[in-house]
């Protein structure tokens, strides 16, 4: 159905704001507060924060799930305000929850959830779909009989039943097993070649650094910044030098804003800011102290290191 999308985003989001309002003793919550964001078409778009950030609110009212409480919302060029049905038509999320309905069918969850998007029979691809996520032996099988993992399988299948430009994954690696995490993610990459822009949270840092070529970073609310993956990572002002000492285990005297560890394999790490003390300076330090070094190897910092720098918050933790 959508047609527009002028924009080279996916998405523009301005001035987005969402309170809950108060319930019993609970006060209201202002969880999203004058969100602006921008979602390059074709991207696969990371959106991080800590917990309570406010992702999954802002992931909501993408869906279409939460009603904003101010701000514009443009979903593949349509007006979220003005063209409800287009912009829904255009994204296709998969929840965090398992919510499935334990008395269909894999195929019957597919064609009923092809019925409310309003695709024709025709237009339907649900053996396709089933193939896509593994899914095709069990196709005849009530729902409620599925492993944890195939019903995430069956999740990612329903959000792709209306071909959307867009898909939105909530969560979708929390608590599930290798393989699994590896087939979707698989697909997530071959979607995307086919031009299907991605936006997904996680907390597995890893993974956003691994799979997302945007990242943005929100807390409290607000966003901290949006950035190239790459640029993100060269944000972080701290490296790690790990040399192999032998059996050398006295610490010399270290130059100050060094951070020295002993790691598990007899390694001393050493973490410093490479804009106060250069590597090879530290490495100087080192010798002059008489530290024998076998060897030695420098870590770049990682998408964790630079989330701790810029929230001052420990990076989330898998739920
Ligand atoms: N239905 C609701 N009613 C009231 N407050 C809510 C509601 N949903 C979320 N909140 C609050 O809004 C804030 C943002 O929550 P949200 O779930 O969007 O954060 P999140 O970044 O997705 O966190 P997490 O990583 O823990 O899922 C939190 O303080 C949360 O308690």
């Amino acid at each position: 159905m959508p047609a527009p999308q002028q924009s080279p985003n996916a998405i523009e989001i301005s001035g987005l704001t969402k309170t809950y309002a108060a319930a019993g003793q609970a006060p209201a919550k202002q969880a999203v507060k004058g969100l602006d964001l921008a979602i390059p078409a074709g991207s696969i778009f990371g959106l991080l924060g800590p917990n309570g950030a406010g992702k999954s609110t802002t992931i909501n009212i993408l869906a279409g799930l939460v009603r904003k409480s101010a701000g514009k919302v443009m979903i593949w060029g349509f007006d979220q305000d003005v063209n409800p049905r287009q912009s829904r038509a255009a994204i296709g999320v998969m929840p965090q929850e398992l919510n499935i309905d334990p008395f269909l069918t894999p195929r019957a969850s597919l064609e009923v959830q092809a019925g409310l998007y309003g695709v024709p029979k025709r237009e339907r691809w649900t053996d396709e779909l089933l193939e896509l996520v593994g899914l095709t032996e069990q196709a005849e099988s009530y729902s409620r009989h599925l492993s944890g993992g195939m019903k995430r399988r069956l999740l990612l299948a329903k959000a792709l039943v209306h071909r959307p430009q867009i898909l939105v994954l909530d969560e979708p690696t929390a608590g599930v097993d290798i393989q699994l995490r590896e087939m979707l993610w698989r697909n997530v990459r071959r979607l995307n070649d086919q031009g299907m822009t991605i936006i997904l949270t996680t907390h597995y840092l890893e993974e956003a650094e691994e799979m997302c070529d945007r990242i943005a970073i929100i807390d409290h609310g607000e966003l901290i910044l949006c950035e190239d993956t790459a640029a993100l990572l060269g944000r972080a002002d701290s490296k790690t030098l790990v040399v192999d000492t032998g059996e050398a285990r006295a610490l010399p005297a270290l130059p100050e804003g060094v951070r020295a560890e002993r790691r598990g394999d007899g390694r001393l790490a050493l973490s410093y800011a490479p804009s106060r003390i250069p590597t090879d300076g530290l490495i100087d330090a080192l010798r002059a102290a008489g530290l024998p070094i076998r060897d030695l190897a420098v870590e770049a910092p990682d998408l964790e290191d630079v989330f701790v720098q810029l929230t001052s918050r420990p990076a989330p933790q898998p739920g």
